[in-house]
């Protein structure tokens, strides 16, 4: 049996982060690791620069609910090569709810006779956590099912403000032990070896329960019209993809995103980009959550055009203008 550690949690809040924390700390283990973005771009992997051994994207969409089936195909596709791994990291896209991921490793037969599903980890944003509880139903979902929870940046929130928000945790969810961590940083063997994984408990949660997440909020964007997982949207989140091949000006960039994400940084939840910019021969990472925009030059360009992309995920995204916005960022 290979374990498997499935990584949850909010957009931003920083899955990539901990897996990445993981893989540089594997200590001669060697993971398989499933990846799946909710905007089609890659640039996670591209951000992980993890020397996985298997690092499989599947950016169709959202894991809970579209490409459940492709998730199965991935696995099975993975069964004979498993015998060289000590482990499998599945990390989900922000958007999804964590329960049919794990219904996956209790329906499919074969599956179940070679993967055993370990640990469920919730990493949350302390920054962001209230808010997102008030507007996000996923958020709700994601700690529900948490077999542990990763209480993430705790560098950018008083001390008193996170005895808070641990309790406002073990009120939603009593079982998880709350890990706090800045950069995700928790012990390496934090994903695996739990045996945490309480098949009564996770059966419990998948019967056709009303979501513990109604009376907490007044609106929310998803729809579970008959219990089944394939009627959910995600209301009015969407993505872009924009793309350059022109080189970039960097301060020209980060003013007109800084200026966006200021005046739209509510809507925004999410972008992540990998830009080409004059002057500099390492790729550019930019990378933000609502108002907070970071950037980072990570390695060389590989052989090839360097195309600039930028993923943004939010509310209310016009494609068309933020791709001549960000055409005009050109050097
Ligand atoms: N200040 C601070 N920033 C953090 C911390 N952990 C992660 N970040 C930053 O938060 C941003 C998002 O982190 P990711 O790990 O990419 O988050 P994610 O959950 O994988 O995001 P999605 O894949 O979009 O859902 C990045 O800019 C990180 O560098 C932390 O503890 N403190």
């Amino acid at each position: 049996m290979v374990p498997v550690a499935v990584i949850t949690g909010f957009l931003g809040a920083g899955k990539t982060t901990l897996l990445g924390h993981m893989l540089h700390h594997a200590q001669g283990r060697r993971y398989a690791v499933i990846v799946n973005e909710f905007a089609a771009a890659g640039i996670d992997a591209e951000l992980l620069d993890s020397g996985a051994e298997d690092l499989i994207e599947m950016n169709n969409g959202c894991l809970c609910c579209t490409v459940r089936g492709d998730l199965i195909r991935t696995l099975h596709g993975l069964l004979p090569r498993l015998a060289g791994f000590d482990g499998v990291i599945i990390e989900t896209s922000g958007l999804a709810a964590p329960g049919p991921v794990a219904q996956t490793f209790l329906i499919d037969e074969t599956l179940r006779a070679h993967l055993a599903l370990d640990s469920i980890t919730t990493v949350v944003d302390a920054l962001h956590l209230l808010d997102q509880l008030h507007a996000q139903a996923e958020v709700h979902d994601q700690i529900a099912f948490a077999d542990q929870i990763v209480l993430n940046k705790t560098d950018l929130v008083r001390p008193a403000a996170l005895a808070a928000l641990e309790g406002r945790l073990r009120q939603m969810n009593p079982f998880a032990p709350v890990l706090r961590a800045v950069r995700a940083e928790v012990p390496p063997d934090a994903l695996f070896g739990r045996g945490g994984f309480d098949l009564d408990r996770l059966a419990a949660l998948l019967a056709d329960q009303p979501p513990a997440h109604d009376h907490h909020h007044g609106h929310h964007d998803h729809h579970h019209h008959d219990g089944h997982d394939h009627d959910h949207d995600h209301g009015s989140i969407t993505s872009v993809v924009l793309h350059s091949a022109a080189v970039m000006d960097a301060g020209r960039l980060g003013d007109w995103l800084a200026g966006h994400l200021a005046d739209h940084g509510r809507d925004l939840l999410r972008g992540k980009g990998i830009i080409h910019v004059a002057g500099d021969d390492r790729r550019l990472a930019l990378q933000s959550v609502h108002m907070m925009l970071e950037g980072a030059f990570i390695g060389p360009w590989p052989p090839g055009p360097r195309l600039s992309r930028l993923v943004l995920i939010g509310r209310n995204l016009d494609g068309p203008a933020l791709q001549s916005a960000f055409e005009s960022c050109a050097a």
